[in-house]
């Protein structure tokens, strides 16, 4: 099966009240853990590669690896999609490379680092949406820079995430300013920021509505009902993978996550895209401290990764199911980009006619 645009996914997602998947890839293991997950239980998936991804693979690798994995799994809808674009050229350079969508993160500058203003994210965002859907492809933009409620900072850890202390009006998403934000930059999705961050350490403890600000999506929801809204940092970072790793030698101090019911509320509220990173590392990574200290004369890496492969299947499943996309794959078939191209061109995809539809 031909690679499936965002568009298309997340469309398909809104019409039938579901959430999907976007989980982070940079080697054949995620990959088939993750297509093993969604051809079991019928459910069309987003694999992203983030920048770091890129470079660690190599785009070559990555786009045969995807193309290897839609062989083997015809029956599932794969987006292939550049996880936090921080530019034209590395938008372009990933549809260039078979992407079928880009992320262009225009809430921060080019590095990545430093946020920028309100005038500089619409215009990239802009120009990035109007060439990729020249070509058919899918974009997502952000509003709001990801960042804990609790400290005022990104995560550290990771290759995106602003440096320095950021105010509330910063970290969570205005919602009149993403209607004028959509309709501007006539992205497909839009990433919010509701307090989530990046990696492992999202909250000092269970989350509630001060420091997890699930009624921002609510708000947005309601001025922008067609528009499919994406969550970020959106790992669980289940008490489970945490004992994993710490019960085998890690030392990870006590940390808390979005809980798997906030997510399935955000998807109640809109929300189709959720970007899970961290829970996959952390399933791979348990594994592989449990095998070492089980057996320590082990060293064939199969041994290590085969293990690793089932519980980030395990884990997969899990969300597959709980986000409502079991069960749709089958149901779905693949729009090619030329096709979406002519939509676009057409003006059968502005946000504006997406709006009026769905009100
Ligand atoms: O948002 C993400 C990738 O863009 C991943 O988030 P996590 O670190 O919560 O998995
Ligand atoms: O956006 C964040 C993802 O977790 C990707 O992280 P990475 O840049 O380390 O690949
Ligand atoms: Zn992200
Ligand atoms: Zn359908």
């Amino acid at each position: 099966m031909a690679l499936i645009t965002l568009r298309q996914l997340l469309d398909h997602a809104a019409e039938h009240g579901y959430g999907v998947p976007a989980f982070n890839i940079n080697n054949m293991e995620q990959g088939l853990a993750i297509l093993r997950a969604a051809s079991e239980t019928d459910a069309p998936v987003i694999l992203q590669a983030s920048r770091g991804a890129r470079s660690y693979a190599g785009d070559i690798m990555l786009r045969h690896m995807v193309q290897a994995l839609a062989e083997m799994n015809p029956t599932v809808p794969i987006c292939l999609h550049q996880d936090h674009g921080n530019n034209l050229a590395t938008c372009m350079s990933a549809i260039r490379h078979g992407f079928t969508s880009v992320m262009m993160d225009g809430s921060l500058h080019e590095d990545m680092k430093t946020p920028a203003d309100y005038d500089y994210n619409v215009a990239v965002t802009a120009r990035v949406a109007e060439a990729a859907h020249a070509v058919g492809a899918s974009v997502e933009g952000e509003l709001g820079v990801l960042g804990s409620l609790e400290t005022g900072e990104a995560a550290a850890e990771d290759g995106s995430g602003a440096e320095g202390k950021l105010d509330e009006s910063q970290l969570l998403t205005d919602p009149d300013q993403a209607v004028d934000f959509v309709m501007r930059t006539k992205c497909d999705a839009l990433a919010i920021a509701c307090g989530t961050s990046h990696g492992a350490y999202k909250f000092t403890r269970q989350p509630d509505g001060d420091i997890l600000a699930m009624h921002v999506i609510e708000a947005i929801h309601q001025r922008l009902p067609g528009t499919h809204l994406v969550m970020h940092g959106s790992s669980s970072v289940p008490q489970y993978l945490q004992d994993l790793i710490n019960d085998n030698g890690g030392e990870m101090p006590q940390t808390w996550g979005v809980p798997v019911e906030e997510i399935e509320r955000g998807i109640r509220m809109g929300v189709r895209k959720v970007n899970i990173d961290t829970d996959c590392r952390m399933a791979m990574a348990g594994q592989f401290r449990r095998i070492a200290r089980e057996n320590p004369a082990e060293f064939d890496p199969r041994k290590f990764l085969i293990p690793a492969m089932e519980e980030l299947t395990a884990l997969c499943r899990d969300r597959f199911q709980r986000f409502g996309a079991a069960g749709h794959a089958s149901r779905i078939r693949v729009i090619p980009m030329d096709e979406m191209a002519k939509r676009y061109a057409a003006g059968a995809l502005n946000p504006a006619n997406a709006a009026a539809k769905a009100a």
